[in-house]
């Protein structure tokens, strides 16, 4: 499903620890699992399809070390009774939570004008309101009953890059800007209590599952866009994966509040997919644009 992660890091790192991945059976969330459980930790992969997860995990337990293990449970992050269950099932299973994964996540491709309040308002509960339920949740039963300083918490939440909007799935674009600015807010508010709070945005990264949910687009729009990436390549989840690990990492102890691209040179701007054909509007309004200059 993936091929070896690129983690530097020490083996053993996440020995004993407990890290929630939600989407975690597959693309970048199976990346981050595998490389974690190689590390030796517990992790827990949450997502709606159960046979998914549990084929994923009896994969990943392939790459465990150290004690590391994968556990399953079924989650819809956009449903706040299962949000509970899963740091319910986390606690239990894992005795303990670390750090959290908030990559669950996605859209739909549609011009504004046509999404409607209910796919706007699913794409926001699956991207930002998942990501405050499920850090909170946490926070409220685990993180801030640790009396004991050096516990700690690191949660990384996975948005994307669009700095400049997002054409064609602008209710992604506005639910991923909410995250980084619940991220800020939570890194400033939890910072007393230990816990770390930093966003990841990828750019374009090649993934079997994510690139399957666009269907015929995903080729077209491959060959249009990998131009306009400084890096001239889609990035892999293994180099996502390898910021993620450490950022959950306490090598990251001083990190907190940030985001941080990957991203193969595009500076976290707009992913570029492109806006609908149109004639060239906003023509200069003094003189005239020489045809070359025109698209
Ligand atoms: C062209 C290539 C682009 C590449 C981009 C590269 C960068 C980004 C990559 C990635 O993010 S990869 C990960 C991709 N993975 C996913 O997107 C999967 C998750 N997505 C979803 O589950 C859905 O998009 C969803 C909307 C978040 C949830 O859909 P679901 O069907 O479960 O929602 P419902 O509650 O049933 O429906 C609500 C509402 O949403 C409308 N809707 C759903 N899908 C579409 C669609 N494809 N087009 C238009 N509208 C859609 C649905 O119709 C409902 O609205 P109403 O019809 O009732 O008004
Ligand atoms: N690939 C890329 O180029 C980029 C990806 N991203 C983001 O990275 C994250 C991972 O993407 P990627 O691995 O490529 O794509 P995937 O489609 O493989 O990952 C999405 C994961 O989220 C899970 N998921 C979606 N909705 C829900 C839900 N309501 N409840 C629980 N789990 C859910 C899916 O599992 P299930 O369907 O079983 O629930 C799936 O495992 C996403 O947030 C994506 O938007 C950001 C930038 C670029």
């Amino acid at each position: 499903m993936s091929s070896l992660a690129l983690t530097p890091f020490k083996a053993g790192l996440f020995v004993g620890k407990g890290i929630i991945v939600t989407g975690g059976g597959t693309g970048l969330g199976y990346a981050i699992a595998k490389e974690l459980v190689s590390l030796g930790a517990k992790v827990v992969i949450a997502a709606r399809r159960i046979d998914v997860l549990e084929a994923a995990a009896s994969e990943l337990n392939k790459s465990s070390q150290r004690g590391g293990k994968i556990y399953v449970c079924q989650c819809n992050v956009r449903n706040e009774d299962d949000i509970q269950k899963l740091v319910t099932f986390a606690l239990e299973t894992m005795g303990r939570i670390d750090g959290l994964v908030n990559n669950a996540g996605g859209q739909f491709v549609s011009p504004v004008e046509n999404i409607s309040a209910r796919g706007f308002k699913a794409v926001v509960e699956t991207n930002l309101l998942s990501c405050f339920m499920l850090s909170k949740e946490i926070y409220n039963r685990w993180w801030s009953l640790q009396e004991d300083s050096k516990t700690s918490g690191s949660i990384v939440n996975i948005i994307l890059a669009n700095k400049n909007g997002f054409p064609m799935m602008a209710h992604s674009g506005a639910a991923r800007a909410g995250v980084e600015n619940l991220t800020k807010s939570m890194a400033l508010e939890w910072i007393g209590r230990g816990v770390r709070v930093n966003c990841v945005a990828p750019g374009i990264i090649y993934t079997e599952s994510g690139f399957a949910n666009y269907g015929e687009m995903a080729g077209a729009f491959l060959s249009s866009v990998l131009p306009c990436i400084p890096a001239h390549r889609c990035g892999t989840a293994e180099e996502v994966s390898s910021l993620v690990v450490f950022l959950l990492s306490d090598a990251a102890v001083y990190i907190t509040g940030q985001n941080m691209g990957v991203d193969g040179g595009m500076g976290q701007g707009t992913i570029p997919l492109r806006p609908q054909d149109h004639g060239a509007s906003l023509l200069p309004v003094y003189g005239e644009l020489p045809m070359k200059a025109r698209l």
